[in-house]
């Protein structure tokens, strides 16, 4: 079926001289290995593809497949469960739970100093590091750090071992990408190193139904552009993911197996005064089944200031926005936060 999608959003940037349209695939291989000018050939393709793009996709990542497949029967298996196990536990004020088809969420959008709410016609569930109740922050109650709401064990064996286990592989390997991150801006190798300390990171698992069993104008995700730092997705055998580019036109991100989609979103975007794109996206699922997916969204500490990145600013070119934590950003962000409605009544259409 044939999806209009508005151009609703603000351009993203305007279109540099030079734009490229491509969405990179980086081997990080030779940066892995340490060869030497490894670091420096990934780092120059990635800062083409923070600038230019906003997405690019990473092979040889070092995150084992059968950890990934693992984690995507895991989801398959939650969204399986009965309703009565996944209403309680509705997504709460720290961004942690689950959300029913059809919930509203706040996006941002292109305009950084802008939100908007969008209905996704999707189911999700969210999970951010696994903090024990005792946790120093938890019982300080930090807004953001709070216990992860799982599912009674016995209903959903092994499903928390497998979202813990997945979530620490990726805050791993999105750490990892740092030292190139740095290098990618013109900064000192270990520039981030502090920030990222304890950084804040949030799982967001989703089930998508076919777009056939949905209503003309509902889709999985409408166009959106994210919140975090850096977005890590496996890839996945049910194409579906859009990336818009800067000419406007919404391309398919390249299937490759064993890859990882990732992309940059509204706070790199932000610290580094809009050198680092932040471009929009959005999920259709055109294809004959359900579509699961695992993107993973990686963040600094809660409480580091991102004032601008020094090597991102001029005299001729000021830092646009105010210093900013994590803490800051989420709380304006989520301001009109209401516990998700759950939508027992409607009933989820499954041809
Ligand atoms: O489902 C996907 O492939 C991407 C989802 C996404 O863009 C998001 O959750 O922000
Ligand atoms: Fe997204």
């Amino acid at each position: 079926m044939n999806v209009q999608v508005k151009e609703y959003l603000t351009p993203v940037q305007a279109v540099q001289t030079g734009a490229v349209y491509e969405i990179p695939v980086i081997d990080l291989a030779p940066f892995r290995a340490g060869t030497s000018g490894g670091m420096e050939s990934c780092a120059a393709q990635l800062r083409t593809a923070l600038e230019k793009v906003g997405f690019y996709l990473i092979v040889n990542h070092g995150v084992p497949q059968a950890t990934i497949d693992r984690t995507y029967e895991a989801v398959r298996g939650f969204f399986a469960l009965p309703e009565d196990v996944k209403l309680p536990l509705l997504k709460n004020q720290h961004n942690i739970g689950y959300t029913p088809m059809r919930s509203l969420y706040n996006r941002p959008t292109s305009d950084l100093n802008a939100k908007r709410q969008v209905t996704a016609a999707a189911e999700s569930f969210f999970m951010k590091a696994d903090l024990a109740p005792d946790h120093p922050d938890v019982l300080a109650g930090k807004r953001f750090r709070a216990p992860n709401q799982w599912p009674p064990e016995p209903s959903a064996p092994g499903f928390r071992d497998a979202m813990v286990g997945y979530a620490r592989a990726l805050e791993a390997l999105g750490k990892s990408l740092l030292p190139l991150y740095a290098t990618a801006l013109d900064l000192p190798v270990d520039w981030f190193d502090q920030a990222f300390v304890d950084p804040m990171y949030t799982l967001r698992i989703s089930r998508y139904p076919r777009q056939a069993t949905l209503g003309e104008r509902e889709q999985g995700l409408p166009p959106h552009t994210d919140t975090s730092f850096m977005t890590l997705l496996p890839y996945n055998r049910v194409q579906g993911l859009q990336v818009r580019r800067t000419d406007g036109r919404w391309v398919d991100v390249p299937a490759v197996p064993g890859s990882f989609v990732v992309n940059s979103g509204n706070m790199l975007r932000r610290w580094s005064n809009n050198r680092c794109m932040s471009t929009p996206h959005q999920v259709v699922n055109l294809s004959p089944e359900e579509r699961y997916a695992m993107p993973f969204f990686l963040d600094v500490n809660r409480d580091w200031v991102m004032d601008c990145l020094p090597s991102c600013k001029s005299d001729d070119n000021p830092f646009q926005y105010e210093p900013m934590t994590y803490a800051e950003y989420m709380a304006w962000y989520t301001t009109d936060y209401t516990a998700p409605k759950p939508l027992t009544r409607l009933r989820r259409i499954e041809l």
